[in-house]
C-alpha cells in the first residue's frame, strides 16, 4: 500500500514480467486501462474530440494504443505522432499500425483547433533522457496553455519520475490534471514539481504480480504507517502523564516563533509547555496563558522534550544553549536557526551525531542545503536522496519540508507526504510543525511515528482549513494548532479501540 518505486526498480519489474508474456502485452494493457480512464474523464455527454500526443518511444506506443482503443469506442480522436529517429520498438510499431488502421485522424503538427475534451500526453515517459526541445517542447507549451483536462501516461512528459524535477536546465513539462502511472507508483509524482505536474495519480499495475516488484523503501505517508501510535486517554491521567515540551528560541524581535511552536505543542496534547527564551522574553502570553515562560540560559531541560530553533538567532547564548540541548538525553527537535547554527559549526555537528536520544531535524530546502554544504537547487533536484543523506550523516530523523515533504529515517526508509497545500507556504507554519513533532515525542511517541504523524496531520489540518474557506490564500500559522487538535482527536477516535497504558 502506498509503495513508491524508482525508475530502475520499475524497469527491472517490467523486464521480468515481459519475459513471461507475449510481446506487446504490457503496452496493450497500458493502452486499455488508460483508454478506460480517458472515457471516464470524458463523461456521458457527447464530447468534442480528444487529442493524443504520441512521442517517439514506448510512451508514444502506449498513447497509440490509447488512440486505437478510443477510436474503437467511437470517440473522435486526433493523433500527433513524433516519429523516432531509428526504428521504433516492435510493440510501438504494432501500436502505430493499429492506430493508423483505426478511425483516429493523424496530423503532423499540433492542430490549432480545439476545444479538446481531453488531451492524452504520451510524449515521453520514464525514458526521457534530456530536456525537451524543438517540436515536442512547443507541443508541451501549447498543451499547458489549454483549459481542458490532460491525462498523462505513466508520467507527465518532461518530469523526472524519480525526483519530481522538470528535466532541465530550462526544461518544460506537461501540467496534467490526471496521471495514470504504470506498474508501480513513483516518487517524482508526489514531491517537488510532482504534485503540480501530475495532478491526481492513478496506479495501473498492468497485471504484474506484487512479488515481481522489490520491497519498497519509500512509501506515501499514510495513517497506516503511524496510526498504531494513537492511544485514547485514560480517565485516570494527569498533566504529568503527557510530557513536558520546552521550546527554545525567541531571540530579540523573534518572540512569536517559539510561541507558535509552543501553542502547537499545547493544542496537540503535551502536558506542560515552556517557552525558554534566548533573550528576555515575555513574562506570559495573554492569548495563551497556559504557556510558561523561562529564561533559556538558566532553564533546566531535564525531563523535557526540547524543540530548539524557532526565532533562536545566532548569539553566543543561543550556541551555548543549543550545545547543552545536544549533549543532553532529551528527545530533540531541531528547526530553523538551530539547524543553521549546526550547519556552521563542526563542533555542534559532532555533538548531534553523538547523541543517544532521538533527534528530528525539520529543514526547509535552504537549511538542508547548508547542512550538506550544497545549494538549494541540488537539494530540490533530488529531495529523497538529500533527506536520506542528512538522516544518515547525523543518525537522525529528517523532515525535508516543501511540496511533498520527505520524512527520512536513519535506516534509509523514507516517506513522501501527500497532505497539505500552498497555504502552508507562509510564515510560522514550520514553527507549528516543529512544536507538533516535539509534542508527540513528549507524549512518548517514537521519533519515527512522531515525524510521520506530525507531517501528515499538519498537512491534513491545512487541507481542512482550506475546505472551510480559510485558505490557501491568507491561511495563517496561528490557525493551524486548533485544526491540528481536531485532526488528532479524530485520529484517536477512529483508531481501533485499544486501552492506553496507565502512566505514572
Ligand atoms: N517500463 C514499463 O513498465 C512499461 C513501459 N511502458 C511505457 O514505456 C515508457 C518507457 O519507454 P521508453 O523507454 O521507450 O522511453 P520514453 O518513451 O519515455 O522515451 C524515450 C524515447 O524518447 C526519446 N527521447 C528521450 N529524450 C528525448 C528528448 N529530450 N527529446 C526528444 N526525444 C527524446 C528517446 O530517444 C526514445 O525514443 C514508459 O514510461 C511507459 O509509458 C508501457 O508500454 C508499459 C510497460
Ligand atoms: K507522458
Amino acid at each position: 500500500m502506498g509503495a513508491l518505486f524508482s525508475v530502475a526498480e520499475i524497469r527491472q519489474a517490467e523486464q521480468a514480467a515481459a519475459a513471461q508474456l507475449a510481446p506487446g502485452t504490457l503496452m496493450q494493457r497500458a493502452g486499455q486501462v488508460a483508454a478506460r480512464i480517458a472515457i471516464d474523464l470524458l463523461g456521458e455527454t457527447p464530447a468534442p474530440p480528444v487529442l493524443v500526443l504520441a512521442g517517439p518511444g514506448n510512451n508514444g506506443g502506449d498513447a497509440l494504443e490509447v488512440a486505437a482503443n478510443l477510436a474503437q469506442a467511437g470517440v473522435d480522436v486526433t493523433v500527433v505522432h513524433l516519429a523516432c529517429v531509428g526504428d521504433p520498438s516492435a510493440e510501438t510499431a504494432h501500436a502505430l499500425a493499429k492506430a493508423r488502421a483505426s478511425t483516429a485522424e493523424f496530423t503532423d503538427a499540433l492542430p490549432a483547433g480545439g476545444p479538446w475534451a481531453l488531451v492524452v500526453d504520451g510524449l515521453f515517459g520514464i525514458g526521457l533522457a534530456r530536456p525537451v526541445q524543438g517540436e515536442a517542447r512547443a507541443m508541451i507549451e501549447a498543451v499547458n496553455a489549454l483549459d481542458c483536462p490532460v491525462l498523462a501516461l505513466d508520467v507527465p512528459s518532461g518530469l523526472d519520475a524519480d525526483s519530481g524535477a522538470v528535466i532541465g536546465p530550462d526544461g518544460v513539462a506537461v501540467r496534467a490534471t490526471h496521471t495514470v502511472t504504470f506498474i508501480g507508483n513513483k516518487p517524482g509524482l508526489h514531491t517537488f514539481g510532482g504534485r503540480d505536474y501530475a495532478g491526481e495519480v492513478l496506479v495501473a499495475r498492468l497485471g504484474i504480480a506484487e512479488d515481481m516488484l522489490p520491497g519498497a523503501s519509500v512509501h506515501l505517508n499514510e495513517p497506516h504507517l503511524f496510526d498504531l501510535a494513537f492511544v485514547a486517554r485514560l480517565h485516570d491521567s494527569h498533566k504529568g502523564s503527557f510530557g513536558d515540551v520546552a521550546v527554545v528560541g525567541g531571540a530579540r524581535g523573534m518572540a512569536g516563533a517559539p510561541i507558535l511552536a509552543a501553542k502547537a505543542a499545547l493544542f496537540s496534547g503535551a502536558g506542560r509547555v515552556y517557552v525558554a527564551s534566548i533573550d528576555h522574553g515575555p513574562a506570559y502570553d495573554n492569548a495563551q496563558p497556559e504557556l510558561m515562560f523561562r529564561d533559556a540560559a538558566n532553564h533546566n531541560f531535564d525531563g523535557s522534550t526540547i524543540v530548539a530553533g524557532p526565532g533562536m538567532g545566532d548569539s553566543a547564548t543561543a550556541i551555548r544553549v543549543l550545545a547543552r540541548a545536544l549533549d543532553g538525553d532529551s528527545p530533540l527537535v531541531l528547526d530553523a536557526d538551530a539547524l543553521n547554527l549546526i550547519a556552521a559549526s563542526p563542533d555542534l555537528q559532532s555533538r548531534l551525531s553523538a547523541r543517544h536520544a532521538s533527534s528530528i531535524l525539520t529543514p526547509h530546502p535552504l537549511e538542508a542545503a547548508r547542512l550538506l554544504g550544497v545549494t538549494a537547487g541540488v537539494i530540490q533536484g533530488d529531495r529523497l536522496e538529500a533527506a536520506r543523506e542528512i538522516a544518515a550523516r547525523f543518525d537522525a530523523y529528517v523532515v525535508l519540508k516543501g511540496s511533498g515533504t520527505i520524512i527520512a529515517m536513519p535506516d534509509g526508509e523514507a516517506a513522501i507526504n501527500p497532505t497539505g497545500n500552498p497555504g502552508l507556504a507562509s510564515a510560522g507554519t514550520g514553527d507549528v510543525l516543529a512544536g507538533l513533532c516535539g509534542s508527540l515525542m513528549a507524549q512518548g511517541w517514537p521519533a519515527r511515528d512522531a515525524a510521520l504523524a506530525a507531517v501528515w496531520m499538519h498537512g491534513e489540518a491545512a487541507d481542512r482549513l482550506v475546505a472551510q474557506g480559510a485558505g490557501p490564500i491568507g491561511l495563517t500559522a496561528g490557525e493551524l494548532p486548533e485544526a491540528i487538535r481536531a485532526v488528532l482527536n479524530r485520529m484517536v477516535a477512529e483508531r481501533p479501540k485499544r486501552a492506553g497504558q496507565p502512566q505514572s
